[in-house]
């Protein structure tokens, strides 16, 4: 994931680097017509010096310059940025990120850039990567730790899994059960959706597999009384968390919707989750942030990250929704499932915090 995105973000951050030098750099010249021959420049280390005095190659006005630049503040102005700005927020827009998150890390780089007096430190690739890394920070919000929430929370921690059809939903309710297991907790999986031919049996056989009872009824049956006795079966068991699967749809089929507000109101899930693929892109995006406003979302499930280089939907959808994405799908198998960290992805954006 994030493979376009990671290389253009390379070429953006050196545009932005080779642009504030030059800003900086201008910065220094001396006014019209006053003595430039020797800058006051002082050799920035014992070995600069050393080589100074041994009558090497001394630094050239431009390597002096670059020196004291460093050292000291910079105000950077509109013109200065102007142009990597634009690049940046033309890849953003390549790699599938909605235009108002774009508009929003433009904004907050804008505004952490201009007009301001910024310290430039060792490099100033360093300064490109810090405001960058907090502009990305600010679009993707805090993540969401599902074994912290459901330890803090009454058992069962009910959650129900939403999404149209056949972005993996029901693999997701799979993988999180084997995830939630081999982190200690107990699980059972309603079999909600009754309404596609063989998905009762398909999350069945998933379930079987991973040895987690499943509650289900006959297909056609109302998904509500389904995932009350999930419910049922939890407490009377002790049981710490139900997955409850559902029948795939679409955000303006008044009918299922109206079927899933119903599930709301028997099941009383403390977290709705909405799983959508990364590779739908902005497509996703937009049915995330439909379906919150349709019947509510408190976490998003992105699946089949793995086929997706560009990972806009990932950035995007956090910010979008206003409810946190809590993992992304990374395969076919019940492991293929990885808790979303926005600072470890920012830190894959633009690697490791130094
Ligand atoms: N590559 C990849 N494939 C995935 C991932 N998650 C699910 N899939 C595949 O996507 C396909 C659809 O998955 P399902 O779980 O059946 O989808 P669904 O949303 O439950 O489908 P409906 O019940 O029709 O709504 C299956 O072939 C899954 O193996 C993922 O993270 N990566």
């Amino acid at each position: 994931m994030f493979d376009s995105l990671k290389k253009k973000l390379q070429n953006i951050r050196t545009k932005f680097a080779s642009n504030i030098e030059e800003a900086a750099g201008a910065e220094q010249e001396p006014p019209e017509g006053a003595e430039i021959s020797e800058p006051a420049v002082q050799p920035e280390s014992p070995a600069a010096e050393e080589t100074a005095q041994e009558g090497q190659e001394s630094p050239t006005f431009f390597e002096k310059v670059k020196v004291l630049v460093r050292e000291r503040e910079v105000l950077l102005q509109e013109k200065d940025v102007e142009e990597p700005l634009f690049e940046l927020e033309m890849v953003l827009l390549e790699n599938d990120v909605a235009l108002p998150v774009t508009d929003e890390i433009i904004a907050r780089m804008r505004r952490d850039l201009v007009g301001r007096h910024r310290k430039i430190g060792a490099s100033v690739d360093d300064l490109v990567v810090s405001t960058l890394r907090s502009a990305l920070c600010g679009v993707l919000g805090e993540g969401l730790d599902l074994s912290r929430y459901i330890r803090e929370h009454e058992r069962p921690v009910k959650i129900l899994f939403t999404g149209v059809n056949g972005t993996g939903k029901t693999t997701t309710v799979a993988k999180v059960g084997q995830y939630l297991q081999t982190n200690g907790f107990t699980v059972v999986i309603g079999a909600g959706d009754t309404f596609r031919a063989g998905a009762i049996e398909q999350i069945r056989t998933h379930a079987d597999r991973l040895g987690i009872k499943t509650i289900q009824h006959q297909a056609g049956a109302d998904p509500s009384a389904v995932l009350f006795d999930a419910v049922q079966y939890a407490k009377a068991h002790d049981i710490d968390v139900v997955l409850a699967d559902t029948a795939g749809r679409f955000h303006n089929r008044a009918n299922l919707m109206n079927q899933l507000d119903k599930i709301r109101r028997v099941m009383k899930p403390d977290l709705v989750v909405y799983v959508d693929e990364a590779v739908a892109g902005n497509d996703a995006v937009i049915r995330a942030d439909e379906f919150n406003k349709a019947v509510g979302t408190d976490a998003v499930v992105l699946t089949k990250a793995d086929m997706d280089p560009k990972g806009g939907a990932a950035i995007s959808v956090a910010h979008t929704v206003g409810k946190p994405i809590l993992f992304l799908g990374t395969g076919q198998g019940y492991d293929d499932i990885v808790p979303f960290e926005p600072r470890a992805v920012v830190n894959e954006l633009l690697g490791d915090e130094s």
